[in-house]
C-alpha cells in the first residue's frame, strides 16, 4: 500500500513491499535536505548498502514543503533501483513526524554558500533550521540516535542542534570533516605518487572552514612518517594546507555549485565508521564535542583524530603537538568560539 501526500497537515508514508525474507527490524535513517544535490547521491549510496551493508533500512526523508514534489521524484528513482535492503521510505516536511524513532540522523538540509562567501556567513540563514531539528530529535528520536551534521557551517550547526536536544547525550552530535580528511589524503597521495590506501592516520583539526588544520605530522605512508617523506615544509604550509582548506571554494568556482557527490561519500563514511568501527592501525577525523583534549575549548564541536570501537568513538591521545600545529589548531578553535558566541547572541543556543 502506498500513501503519499504533500504538506505537513497530512500524515504521509510511503509503504513498500518487503522484497527479502529478512526479519531484522529496519534501521531508521533520517536524512534532511533530501531533494537537494548532496542527497541525490547520498540516498542511493545509503540504500545500496554503502552505509550498513546488508542491514534492512527505512529512509525517513525531510524537506521543506515546496521541495516535496521534487522529493517524490527522487523516491520514484529509489523505487526504480529495486534495492533489496530498502524496506520503507517516509517523506515529509514535519521534523517531528519524520524523525520519529530514528536511529541515525544525517542533517544535510541547509543553504549552501555561493562564490565569495565563507561557510560561517551561513550561520544566521541556517542556524534556525538546527534549533527546530534539535528540538524534534529530542522529542521523538530513538534512544540510541546518532546525529551527523553536514549542512554548513556544520560544526556550529551541530552545536545548535545538540543545545536544543538536552535529553540526547552531547557525544551523539557530530559534524562532518571527513571530506577534508579525504581531500588531505588524496592531495598527499598525489604529492608522493603513492596509492591513497597506503596513507593512514591523517588528521583534520578544528572547524570545517578555511581555518581548519590538515595535519600530516602524524600521518603515515606505508608505515613511514608522511611529513618526513614529503620533506618540504614550504609545500606543506603554502600548498597542501591551503589546497585542502580551500577545496570547497575551488569546487564552487569550477562547478558553479558546491561539492555534492564527494560530500555524500564523506557523510556515508563518517556514519559507517561511527556505527561499524574504524580499521585497526588507522584513525579518522570526526568533529565531536571537545572534552578539552589537546587544549581545545570544552564543548565546541571540533575535529579530532578518532578511533571507533563497539559504536563508541574516542579521541586518539598522546600525539605531540609542535608549535606550528599549536598555532594552527588554536586559530581554528578561536573561530569556533567566535561562532559559538555569535549563535548565543542570536539566541540559538
Ligand atoms: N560539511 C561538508 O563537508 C559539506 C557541507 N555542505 C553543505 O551541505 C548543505 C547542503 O548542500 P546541498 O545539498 O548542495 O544543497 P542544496 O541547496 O542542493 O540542497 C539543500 C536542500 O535542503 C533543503 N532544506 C532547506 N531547509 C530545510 C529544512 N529546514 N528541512 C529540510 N530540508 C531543508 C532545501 O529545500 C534543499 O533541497 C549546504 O549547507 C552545504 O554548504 C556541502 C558540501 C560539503
Ligand atoms: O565549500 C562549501 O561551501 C561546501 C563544503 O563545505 C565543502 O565542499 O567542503
Amino acid at each position: 500500500m502506498r500513501r503519499w501526500a504533500i504538506g505537513s497537515e497530512v500524515d504521509i508514508t510511503v509503504e513498500r513491499k518487503v522484497r527479502t525474507m529478512s526479519t531484522e527490524a529496519p534501521v531508521k535513517i533520517a536524512v534532511t535536505g533530501a531533494a537537494g544535490q548532496i542527497c541525490y547521491s547520498l540516498l542511493f549510496r545509503i540504500a545500496s548498502g554503502s552505509l550498513l551493508g546488508d542491514r534492512p533500512i527505512e529512509l525517513r526523508l525531510l524537506e521543506i514543503t515546496p521541495a516535496l514534489k521534487a522529493l517524490e521524484g527522487v523516491v520514484m528513482e529509489l523505487d526504480d533501483c529495486a534495492f533489496p535492503n530498502l524496506k520503507n521510505v517516509v517523506i515529509g516536511d514535519d521534523p517531528k513526524k519524520v524523525f520519529d524513532g530514528v536511529n541515525l540522523a544525517m542533517l544535510v538540509g541547509a543553504m549552501p554558500r555561493k562564490a565569495g562567501m565563507e561557510r560561517g556567513d551561513l550561520l544566521s540563514a541556517n542556524g534556525a533550521i538546527f534549533t527546530a531539528q534539535g528540538k524534534a530529535l529530542n522529542e521523538v528520536a530513538a534512544d540510541d540516535v546518532r546525529v551527523l551534521v553536514t549542512g554548513n557551517p556544520a560544526n556550529t550547526n551541530a552545536l545548535i542542534a545538540s543545545s536544543n536536544a538536552p535529553d540526547i547525550p552531547k557525544e551523539r552530535f557530530n559534524a562532518l570533516t571527513r571530506l577534508d580528511h579525504n581531500r588531505a589524503k588524496s592531495q598527499l597521495a598525489q604529492k608522493l605518487g603513492c596509492p591513497v590506501e597506503e596513507i593512514k592516520k591523517m588528521t583534520i583539526w578544528g572547524n570545517h572552514s578555511s581555518t581548519q588544520y590538515p595535519d600530516i605530522f602524524h600521518a603515515e605512508v606505508g608505515g613511514k612518517n608522511a611529513a618526513g617523506l614529503v620533506n618540504d615544509e614550504a609545500w606543506i604550509e603554502s600548498t597542501f594546507i591551503p589546497t585542502v582548506a580551500k577545496r570547497g571554494a575551488a569546487i564552487i568556482e569550477a562547478r558553479g555549485l558546491s561539492s555534492a557527490a564527494s560530500a555524500a561519500n564523506a557523510t556515508v563514511e563518517h556514519m559507517r565508521d561511527w556505527v561499524l568501527g574504524t580499521p585497526d592501525g588507522d584513525w579518522v577525523s570526526m568533529a565531536i564535542p571537545s572534552d578539552g583534549s589537546y587544549g581545545v575549548a570544552e564543548g565546541v564541536i571540533s575535529s579530532f583524530p578518532c578511533v571507533v570501537k563497539n559504536g563508541k568513538y574516542e579521541i586518539v591521545q598522546g600525539l605531540e603537538i609542535d608549535p606550528f600545529s599549536r598555532t594552527k589548531i588554536d586559530a581554528s578553535v578561536a573561530e569556533l568560539l567566535d561562532e559559538r558566541k555569535a549563535v548565543k547572541e542570536l539566541g540559538l543556543i
